[in-house]
Formats: C-alpha cells, sequence, structure tokens
C-alpha cells in the first residue's frame, strides 16, 4: 500500500467477510428451447480476495455476476453473504459496486455528480458527499477533472470515474464485468494493475469476470474456470497453470503440450525416463474423452517453458525426439515448434535464449522433470 493509499482509505469500511454462491443455475427459456446458461455452481470468496471468473464468451459468467448483482433471477441455489440470503436482499442492502465495461456514465453530469451519484441517492449529507467524492478521485488521479463531462474525457478517464463511482460509498463488495475490454492494450495493463492496488488499499472483497486469461492471472488471488455453464477449478493463478484439474482447463490456460501415452508399452513417458509415481495425476471429465483419441490411455501435460531441448544425441536412448519445424524469436523467450512422433499436434517449447546446435530442420532430443508433467488418464478407466 502506498503512502497516498493509507491517507485516504476510509478508516472503518463495514466490508463483506465471506460470500458464497451455493448450486447457482440459471435456465434461460429460448425459442431453440432451455439454455443452461449457469449449471450448479458453487464458490466461496473471504476478506479482501481478488476473485475472477474467467472462461471463454458465452460460458456463463455476466449471468452470474447479473444473479449476484439482483439484476436476473435465480432458477436454482443460493447466494449468501456473510450467512444471510442476498436473494432476500434489495439491490440497496446488497451493498454491490458494480463497473461495466461500457462505463455507463451520466452524459449530463460532471465527473464530480457522476462520481457522487451513489451516495445522493443514500441521501448523504453534503459535507459527507463532498468529502467521500474528494477522496475517491484523489485516489483514482481524478482530482483535476472534477468539473469535466463524461464526452470531454478519455476512454481510460471515463473507466476510473465509473470505478469511482462504485468505489464512493464504500460498498461491501466490488462487482466488475470485463471493465477493460474497450481500452487499449497498454492502457488495459495500466489499469488492471490500478484497480488492484485500489481494491487491496481499500480491503474491498472483488468478483471480476473477463476472457483474457493472462489478464485474470495478473491481477487475481483465486481464478475460477468457466466452460458451458460449470465451475471446472478454482485456485490461485499457479496453481490453475501448473495443476490444470482437467484437460479444458490446461488447454485454455497459457500454452500446454499433450502427450498422448498409447497402451502398447512405448509410451512418451517410460521412453522419457519419467516416473510414473512422480507424476500429478488427474483423471480427465467424461466429456474429454475425444481429447484422447482412439489409442491413448492417458495423456501427459507440460508446459513449453519447463521442457529440455538439446540437439539430438548419436544414441537417443531414454529420451523423446523430434524434428524442429520452426523456430521463433519473441523477445523475452524463443520458441520452438517440434514435429515428434509421439504428439499428435507439434510441440512447443520455450526457451529463454536460443540452444547451440539446434536450427530449422535439426534432430532433437527432448524432455521434462516428472514434477513438471500432469497426467491425465482417460475417463472411466
Ligand atoms: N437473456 C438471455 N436469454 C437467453 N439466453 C441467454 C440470455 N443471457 C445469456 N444467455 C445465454 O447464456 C449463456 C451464458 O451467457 P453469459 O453472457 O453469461 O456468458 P459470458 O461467459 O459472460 O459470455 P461473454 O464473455 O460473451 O459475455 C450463453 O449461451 C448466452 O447465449
Amino acid at each position: 500500500m502506498s503512502a497516498q493509499d493509507t491517507a485516504t482509505a476510509p478508516a472503518s469500511a463495514e466490508r463483506r467477510r465471506r460470500f458464497s454462491v451455493e448450486g447457482l443455475t440459471k435456465v434461460f427459456s429460448t425459442e431453440e428451447g432451455q439454455v443452461r446458461a449457469v449449471d450448479d455452481v458453487s464458490f466461496t470468496i473471504e476478506g479482501d480476495t481478488f476473485f475472477t471468473m474467467l472462461g471463454p464468451s458465452g460460458c456463463g459468467k455476466t449471468t452470474t455476476l447479473r444473479m449476484i448483482a439482483g439484476l436476473e433471477t435465480i432458477s436454482e441455489g443460493r447466494i449468501l453473504s456473510d450467512g444471510a440470503d442476498f436473494s432476500r436482499m434489495n439491490a440497496f442492502e446488497r451493498n454491490i459496486g458494480m463497473v461495466f465495461q461500457s462505463y455507463a456514465l451520466f452524459p449530463h453530469m460532471t465527473v464530480f455528480e457522476n462520481a457522487a451519484y451513489g451516495l445522493r441517492l443514500r441521501r448523504a449529507p453534503q459535507a459527507t458527499v463532498d468529502a467521500s467524492v474528494k477522496r475517491i478521485l484523489a485516489m483514482l488521479q481524478l482530482d483535476g477533472l472534477a468539473h469535466r463531462y463524461p464526452a470531454d474525457l478519455s476512454g481510460g478517464q471515463q473507466q476510473r470515474v465509473s470505478i469511482a463511482r462504485a468505489l464512493v460509498y464504500e460498498p461491501g463488495m466490488l462487482l466488475l464485468d470485463e471493465p477493460l475490454a474497450n481500452l487499449d492494450a497498454k492502457l488495459r495493463v495500466e489499469m488492471r494493475d490500478e484497480i488492484r492496488r485500489l481494491q487491496k488499499a481499500l480491503g474491498v472483497m472483488a468478483l471480476y469476470v473477463t476472457h483474457d486469461q493472462e489478464e485474470a492471472m495478473a491481477v487475481s488471488d483465486t481464478i475460477a474456470v468457466f466452460s458451458k455453464g460449470r465451475l471446472m477449478q478454482v485456485g490461485a493463478p499457479f496453481e490453475i497453470y501448473a495443476r490444470p484439474a482437467s484437460l479444458f482447463v490446461a488447454d485454455f490456460i497459457g500454452k500446454a503440450n499433450f502427450l498422448p501415452l498409447r497402451g502398447d508399452g512405448a509410451s512418451a513417458a517410460t521412453r522419457s525416463g519419467v516416473a510414473f509415481s512422480g507424476l500429478a495425476r488427474r483423471a480427465a471429465g467424461s466429456n474429454e474423452a475425444d481429447w484422447f483419441g482412439p489409442e491413448a490411455q492417458a495423456m501427459l501435460m507440460v508446459r513449453p517453458e519447463r521442457m529440455s531441448l538439446t540437439p539430438k544425441a548419436a544414441t537417443g536412448a531414454g529420451t523423446l525426439s523430434g524434428t524442429v519445424r520452426r523456430i521463433q524469436f519473441l523477445g523475452t523467450f524463443v520458441r520452438y515448434l517440434i514435429e515428434a512422433p509421439d504428439a499428435d499436434r507439434p510441440v512447443l517449447i520455450d526457451r529463454p535464449a536460443f540452444v547451440d546446435g539446434v536450427v530449422e530442420g535439426s534432430a532433437v532430443d527432448f524432455g521434462f522433470a516428472p514434477e513438471d508433467a500432469v497426467l491425465f488418464e482417460r475417463p472411466g478407466r
């Protein structure tokens, strides 16, 4: 926390300590039939955790957020806030601050009045409005713009105003739905750091929605990965990345190599000298059977930067080998694309620098340590 934050943070805000959803489900009736947009989702958020719902478009993140905000009815399940049932509370009682992708500022109001909106609704005395708005505008470096109108602000400034408006009345919880989607790449990185800094300075619980996995990893304490309305995994960014619970999560978060292990014993694992007992093991979901193809009994997942790469040794025994199809210099690392008989798709290997003696067309050996691999077993075995 910076000196500026400690000087301006509220002394004793009423913060939410424990928030949970249990079996949350949303079924929409459409002309084509029923859509299970959110399907039996449960998670808990504690204290000032920065919690992110991450998943591809249409996986149910926004619908979950909207049910929490009271903007959408619940089909099944419960939402509990410090033990109280959220669905019985009106929007005021929920005491939530919301930030949307579209900013949703009032065009006819100044920055000051936009930021003051939640306090005016709550009939706060003018002195409180003045002090709180001043403080929050300062925290968001908007103090010089208080008398401007939204049309005279940049996109980044407008989004800052919408964050100020959501935080000014010290909500128990901050909900953010793709707040950075309309900003350019550089500003997105700046703003995401700033949102996290503010969230921690204010000690407010945050529930953030994004489809951008890098953004989720950068800002979150905890990530909940969604697919097709279902919650696939909840964990810290490192946990989700290094120990994905499903093939979907392994593939969705970062780059992953999948090495199929075929049943004849000539498997990638045994040939590379990997002891099965030392591996993290996961049972793949029943809907992930397609990943294995007709032959593979199991699948090893290894991240590209955890793989070793050397020119092919004369003997070659006990290692995996292949041919370099392409070398890409990507600034902070070099990516090698290897064609290997053990893999169904090119193996990606990321090294911090060019590997001596390895060029496009080279025969190479590659490998990995058992602790860097996750073994997925075929469903139903
Ligand atoms: N009002 C509605 N009526 C019918 N179906 C809906 C409605 N709202 C959402 N859906 C459907 O529910 C599913 C989940 O949508 P939702 O907007 O929650 O996903 P999302 O993960 O937030 O996606 P995005 O990142 O694109 O916003 C989608 O299949 C969507 O088409």
